[in-house]
């Protein structure tokens, strides 16, 4: 059983959901004293969120239960820090939630494996048949796509141009109306063509009925797959339990896809069918793009959602786009200190090939994809832009000085009117270069990896380095200096990202 949150249907993004639990330890951070009344507050305010996110009541009361047995706050000893202990438990509570304790069938390289699609009409489920299926190709799969969705006029003809795209094989009908008929036709023809991922796409409905749930049980029974995956839209917001709930019942659904959470989305969504499912969600949707896709990770996911940052993330993301011959080059250049405008340059430009930018700014400690919110990305894409093309009138010595007296007035007047920008416009990337110049030359000495990699580089963080290098805020949540001690200890080694992935920052 289920009720409804109060306050009616939520109108609250995933962002702002992190961005309310945060700011609910934060303000209990300040607190000067930890008692039962701040912690008090502290939870309801982090239910309130959790309940306005549409994630499901009970869900919510469990998760404060929960919590109150992790933290005693009589029985703690004297000295330790409650703070992060409340955090911590936050936290684990989080992962919990989106973890059900199983791991999902996963498809094994040539060995055949099928796997059924299912949700509703709009959803997004033939988008992320292809996308799932393209994932894989990549892997070394041969996957192929069945369309058994003969209820939507147009559902063959989305697929077999999105496959054709991906140069992924597709077997579907225009005339045959029987989607058991060709679920089956359609395993035969890749079974025998050694397909070892064969993915079947079925038909969806507006409305979660009968109908529906009676063809996707007969398409499960013919085709019996190894995994039935469960569509769902990221943004339906209240009606998430629900919904997962009806497909669990009716199929037996595996694991969970969520889709749309490059949106509005609401983060409750997630949490809820993976309650009602008891299945774990294993990709998200992040784009109408095939391979605006990922891999859904618990512990970083909850990690950005509370603002802590993915830095694990980020670092592989940077190894996605720079070239491996500019890492070794870049690293050892922050290690001396040196940050020059064409550095910057370079940054930017990897920038944009990352992706979204709200997307990559989660990863960053303290930061949130609330502070990027989806409408300013292309204001903050443009910025990046501008900035590019202002330093592109300007010289070589220039862009490699590290000396601001070269930027004279009447300089700064010839790069405004060669780059056709205002003078205001030079002025604000010149004083964006000095604010990232001086946030980086706390970087200096740092110890390069010695393969040059820059995903290695977290490891060889250290302490100060780090404490200088994380915003105030975040470092006071995690119990400042002392308390990235304490955890480091615990963690045996250096590893930032194992820390930042497992501290509620922490973890096991
Ligand atoms: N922004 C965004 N759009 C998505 C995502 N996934 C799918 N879409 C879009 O959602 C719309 C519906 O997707 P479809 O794949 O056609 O929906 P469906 O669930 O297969 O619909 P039926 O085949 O009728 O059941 C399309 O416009 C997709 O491009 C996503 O992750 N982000």
């Amino acid at each position: 059983t289920r009720s409804d949150p109060p306050g009616g249907p939520a109108k609250m993004v995933l962002a702002q959901l992190g961005g309310s639990i945060s700011r609910a330890l934060a303000q209990m951070s300040n607190a000067t004293v930890i008692d039962e009344k701040v912690l008090g507050e502290c939870l309801n305010e982090i239910s309130r969120a959790l309940l306005q996110s549409d994630v499901q009541f009970k869900m919510v009361r469990d998760m404060q239960t929960n919590i109150r047995k992790i933290v005693n706050l009589e029985t703690l000893a004297a000295g330790t820090n409650k703070r992060r202990i409340i955090q911590q438990a936050v936290f684990t509570e989080l992962c919990n939630m989106l973890d059900p304790g199983k791991p999902a069938f996963t498809p094994k390289k040539g060995k055949p494996s099928v796997v059924m699609f299912v949700g509703l009409q709009g959803s997004g489920k033939t988008t992320t048949c292809t996308k799932y299926a393209y994932y894989h190709q990549r892997k070394g799969f041969k996957p192929s796509l069945v369309c058994a969705d003969t209820f939507r006029a147009g559902a063959f003809d989305q697929l077999k141009q999105n496959a054709t795209k991906a140069k992924i094989p597709f077997y579907g009908s225009y005339m045959e109306s029987d989607p058991v008929k060709i679920a089956v036709e359609g395993l035969e023809r890749f079974r025998k063509d050694n397909s070892d991922l064969i993915i079947i796409d079925t038909s969806g409905r507006h409305k979660q009925e009968a109908a529906l749930f009676e063809e996707m049980r007969q398409v499960a029974e013919a085709t019996k797959p190894d995994l039935v995956i469960f569509v769902m839209d990221g943004s339906i917001g209240q009606a998430a339990f629900d919904q997962a709930q009806a497909f669990k019942q009716s199929a037996s659904v595996g694991a969970v896809i969520i889709t749309k959470l490059d949106g509005h989305a609401k983060g409750g969504g997630a949490l809820s069918a993976v309650a009602a499912t008891k299945s774990p969600v294993i990709f998200i949707g992040t784009g109408e793009h095939i391979d605006e896709f990922e891999i859904f990770d618990v512990k970083p996911f909850v990690s950005r959602l509370l603002g802590m940052g993915d830095l694990s993330g980020l670092m592989d993301k940077i190894q996605d786009v720079m070239p491996a011959d500019q890492q070794p080059e870049l690293l050892a250049k922050l290690a001396e200190g040196t940050f020059t405008l064409r550095l910057l340059y370079d940054q930017f430009q990897n920038l944009l090939k990352m992706g979204p930018i709200g997307q990559v700014f989660s990863m960053l400690p303290g930061f949130s994809s609330e502070l990027m919110p989806k409408g300013h990305e292309k204001e903050g894409q443009a910025k990046i832009k501008r900035y590019m093309t202002i330093m592109d009138s300007m010289t070589a010595a220039e862009l490699d000085s590290t000396n601001p007296k070269l930027m004279t007035e009447s300089r700064i007047i010839r790069i405004a009117r060669g780059s056709g920008r205002q003078i205001r416009d030079v002025m604000d990337m010149l004083e964006e270069y000095k604010r990232l110049a001086k946030m980086w030359s706390k970087m200096k000495g740092l110890k390069m990896p010695k393969n040059g990699k820059m995903s290695d580089l977290s490891q060889n963080l250290n302490i100060q380095q780090m404490t200088k290098a994380l915003p105030p805020q975040v470092l006071k949540q995690m119990g400042g200096m002392g308390g990235l001690q304490a955890l480091m200890k615990q963690m045996g080694g250096k590893d930032m990202s194992k820390m930042l992935g497992g501290m509620g920052l922490g973890g096991d």
